[in-house]
């Protein structure tokens, strides 16, 4: 299958005999739809009807898998195409829910007034009193500009919410932080520094989520220097845990030793620098890089790369690969060379589907949707928190990556999201090393 951009559900009802899913299972197959979730809806005794999630590269795609699926015949028909996807976005994804009922006036007094301003005297007279008696510790403000939504570009902040959401849930879930979604209408760094500044003090931390480059350095950097809470531009540093853990994982499943190997990066932006600053401080000696933008390859030479002049020469001199410029089919399967590890990290499509770079030659091929910073910044954050830590640190971040390794099963390049070790075993590391 191509780029996987849409999403549906189908909703299709065959007569209640055996063998009549494997029929439209074959079809859809066939046309290399990607079957999902299977829900059934209805067992009647004349017909069944089922809710099928399919992954497919467009609309004329689904279009003739639809056609497909009703030319099959034999009272076999889809009854209507479904968006689940954006079903699953109403009324947003997130709810900011109080932690105590209030059942009877004692409670109401208890937790609003006039109680409650007995527990604001205790905080005005020790302000450190507010890390046990407000959520303040356990919430990361997720802030973003609107200008790097995932590879979709400068959308805005609101077209981005979506995604702020989502990163609001992953932290609920897998770390049990409340995450909060801050959408600047701004993209001036002073503007952006003085406005996270302003609202830190009802964070335990500040997540940077899909700010551009280059204002994303100057913006991460003025507020890790400003502020005395964790600090971390995911798409910067929590990528490039996720990439350095991965790599690791390549090398030792494929008897390659990582110092002595020639990596490049494709995209020198937010994600790419960081991948590459990481991967040469944990010890590679060839880093090399490739960037349309000049100011992009000037600092990848700054930090001690190498800059190559083309994607082409790139990918003809270098064992392990990594692409993050959000531009999908960047890398054709004729530049891939036998025996590469090819990370085509773009979201929401990659530079290479991992297929297809298998498929050229590759020994070990990934895209975004499995090497996702989502391994990375739900532990990274718990283990800040829980230390007290004022900071994120290089070695926090290895320490990160090094559990992400040590999670990571026999013949896989990274842990699976949903298995919940992985968080605790990422944020256990990273709380260790912020106390040492
Ligand atoms: N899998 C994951 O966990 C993550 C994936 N990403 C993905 O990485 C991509 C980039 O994100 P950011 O680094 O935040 O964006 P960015 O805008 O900071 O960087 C993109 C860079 O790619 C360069 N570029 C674009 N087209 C190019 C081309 N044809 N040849 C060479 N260079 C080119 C740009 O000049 C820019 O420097 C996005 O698609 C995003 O979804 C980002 C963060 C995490
Ligand atoms: C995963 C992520 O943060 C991105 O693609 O931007
Ligand atoms: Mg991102």
């Amino acid at each position: 299958m191509g780029q996987v951009q849409f999403m549906r559900n189908l909703i299709i009802e065959t007569p209640s005999v055996p063998g009549n899913f494997a029929k439209v299972a074959k079809a859809i197959g066939e046309l290399e739809g990607d079957m999902g979730d299977i829900q059934t809806i209805k067992v009647g005794t004349l017909t069944t009807i089922r809710d099928i999630a399919i992954s497919c590269s467009n609309e004329a795609h689904l279009l003739k898998i639809v056609d497909a699926v009703n030319a099959i015949g034999g009272g076999i028909s889809v009854h209507a195409v479904t968006d689940d996807v954006l079903q699953a976005h109403e009324g947003g994804k997130i709810h900011m829910k109080g932690r105590m009922e209030i059942r009877s006036l004692g409670d109401l007094r208890r937790v609003y007034t006039p109680g409650v301003a007995n527990v604001c005297e205790v905080i005005k007279n020790d302000p450190d009193q507010a890390r046990y008696f407000t959520g303040i510790s356990n919430s990361v403000a997720i802030v973003t500009d609107g200008t790097a939504i995932l590879g979709l570009g400068n959308i805005g902040p609101v077209a981005g919410m979506p995604v702020m959401e989502g990163k609001a849930v992953l932290f609920d879930q897998f770390a049990g932080i409340s995450g909060v979604p801050i959408l600047l209408d701004t993209s001036d760094p002073d503007q952006v520094v003085e406005t996270v500044k302003h609202i830190h003090k009802g964070f335990g931390g500040i997540l940077l989520e899909d700010i551009g480059s280059p204002h994303c350095f100057e913006i991460e950097e003025r507020l890790k220097a400003e502020l005395s809470i964790p600090v971390m531009h995911d798409d910067q540093h929590g990528t490039a845990v996720v990439t350095l853990a991965s790599v690791i994982s390549a090398c030792q499943q494929s008897g390659v030793e990582l110092a002595d190997s020639v990596v490049g990066q494709i995209g020198l932006g937010a994600a790419g620098l960081a991948i590459s600053r990481m991967l040469m401080e944990y010890g590679v000696k060839e880093m090399r890089g490739v960037d349309r933008n000049e100011e992009a390859r000037n600092r990848l030479a700054d930090h001690g790369g190498s800059v190559v002049d083309s994607v082409e020469e790139l990918m003809e001199t270098c064992d392990i690969i990594v692409a993050t410029t959000g531009v999908a089919g960047l890398i054709k399967p004729e530049m891939v060379r036998k025996g590469q590890i090819i990370l085509a990290l773009s979201n929401p499509n990659a530079e290479i589907t991992p297929e297809d770079a298998l498929a050229a030659g590759a020994a070990f091929a990934a895209d975004g949707r499995l090497v996702n910073n989502i391994l990375g910044f739900p532990g990274i954050f718990r283990g800040a928190l829980n230390a007290n830590a004022k900071e994120i640190t290089y070695p926090m971040l290895i320490a990160a990556a090094q559990a992400i390794v040590e999670s990571t099963k026999p013949g896989d390049l990274v842990p699976h999201p949903l298995d919940p070790n992985v968080h605790q075993n990422v944020a256990a590391a990273v709380e260790r090393v912020a106390n040492s």
